[in-house]
């Protein structure tokens, strides 16, 4: 698997991405672009348009021209690779397929964006059927959509546009915000155990609806603990830490510990070990602690966490 795989999927639905456009979407609907999990595909379902795909579908193109999609990123930023799936579409997938992406600031409309300085991250490549293809994007700039091509027409399954988040935190200039939001920047730098579920998962916009849309542990069979460290949005001072073990019922930490440090410095408690809840959205104050850059969770022994939100504001 790539190595930008481990970065956040920006597009991904449950972080806010949107397909908000498609040239056509007459067999399949576009929305299945960026709806999180493997596709799903069951032989010989035949509905009044035809086979059902878990993807976005179009018709078979009797006019020149190609069709494209268009994706509102979730989560704004730096594009380090993009996942092309067609899984699934056998006799119907696209032979070939390009990326672009363009950055326009507030919440355009896709007339608006037609537009728009578009930049082609991913020259046309080509594609195969019922395959999960990996493309690395060397660009640096920063983009809230992307346009995804295909040539001239057919089916895809998924497209995952993973990258580095680069919000626009001047919205909270003078406003407290939560430091380890995926969304404001923040990002997992380390983790004991991610059997079960990813740890950026904890860090991930909204709640959890169940289990595995947080952190998970493996059950732990020595002395040992386990724990997630986070790099903040930016350095900052911590007020109130949220900590929630929701969906956690038989598997939720006995406790936990917070530490923070500033840069290379020491760690330092910002909360010492404390008794948790299964399925609690627990919130304690964070009382006289200096500015930092990182914080590690740990947790005894094991288990995980729905969300971590540790909210205060930038130094
Ligand atoms: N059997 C098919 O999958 N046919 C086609 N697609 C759908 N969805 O039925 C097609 O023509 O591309």
């Amino acid at each position: 698997m790539a190595a930008f795989t481990r970065l956040p999927d920006l597009a991904l639905r449950g972080y806010g991405g949107a397909v908000i456009a498609a040239s056509d979407e007459s067999f399949a609907e576009k929305e299945a672009l960026v709806r999180p999990g493997r596709p799903a595909f069951q032989a010989e379902t035949f509905g009044n348009k035809g086979q059902v795909y878990d993807g976005w579908e179009t018709r078979r193109r009797r006019t020149p021209g190609h069709d494209w999609a268009i994706i509102r990123l979730g989560l704004p930023g730096t594009v380090r690779g993009v996942v092309i799936d067609t899984a699934w579409f056998k006799g119907n997938f696209p032979p070939h397929a390009s990326v672009e992406a363009c950055e326009v600031a507030g919440s355009p409309s896709p007339e608006e964006l037609a537009s728009a300085a578009w930049v082609e991250i991913l020259p046309r490549v080509d594609l195969k059927g019922d395959a999960e293809h990996h493309f690395e994007v060397r660009d640096e700039g920063r983009y809230t959509h992307v346009r995804l091509n295909m040539y001239p027409d057919g089916g895809i399954a998924r497209l995952r546009v993973h990258g580095e988040v680069r919000p626009d935190l001047s919205l909270y200039d003078g406003l407290s915000l939560d430091l380890a939001a995926l969304a404001n920047g923040a990002v997992v730098t380390g983790c004991s155990n991610e059997f079960y579920s990813a740890p950026h998962n904890a860090i991930a916009p909204g709640l959890a609806r169940h289990q595995a849309e947080g952190w998970e542990t493996a059950r732990r069979r020595d002395e040992g603990n386990d724990w997630i460290e986070v790099r903040l949005a930016g350095r900052g001072v911590i007020r109130l830490a949220e900590l929630d073990t929701t969906n956690l019922l038989f598997n939720a930490p006995g406790a936990i510990r917070l530490r923070g440090r500033d840069g290379d410095g020491d760690w330092f408690d910002l909360l010492p070990r404390t008794r948790l809840q299964p399925d609690t959205p627990h919130r304690f104050r964070v009382e006289e602690a200096g500015p930092v850059t990182h914080v590690r969770a740990d947790i005894y022994p094991d288990g995980g966490l729905a969300r971590i939100r540790l909210h205060g504001n930038l130094a």
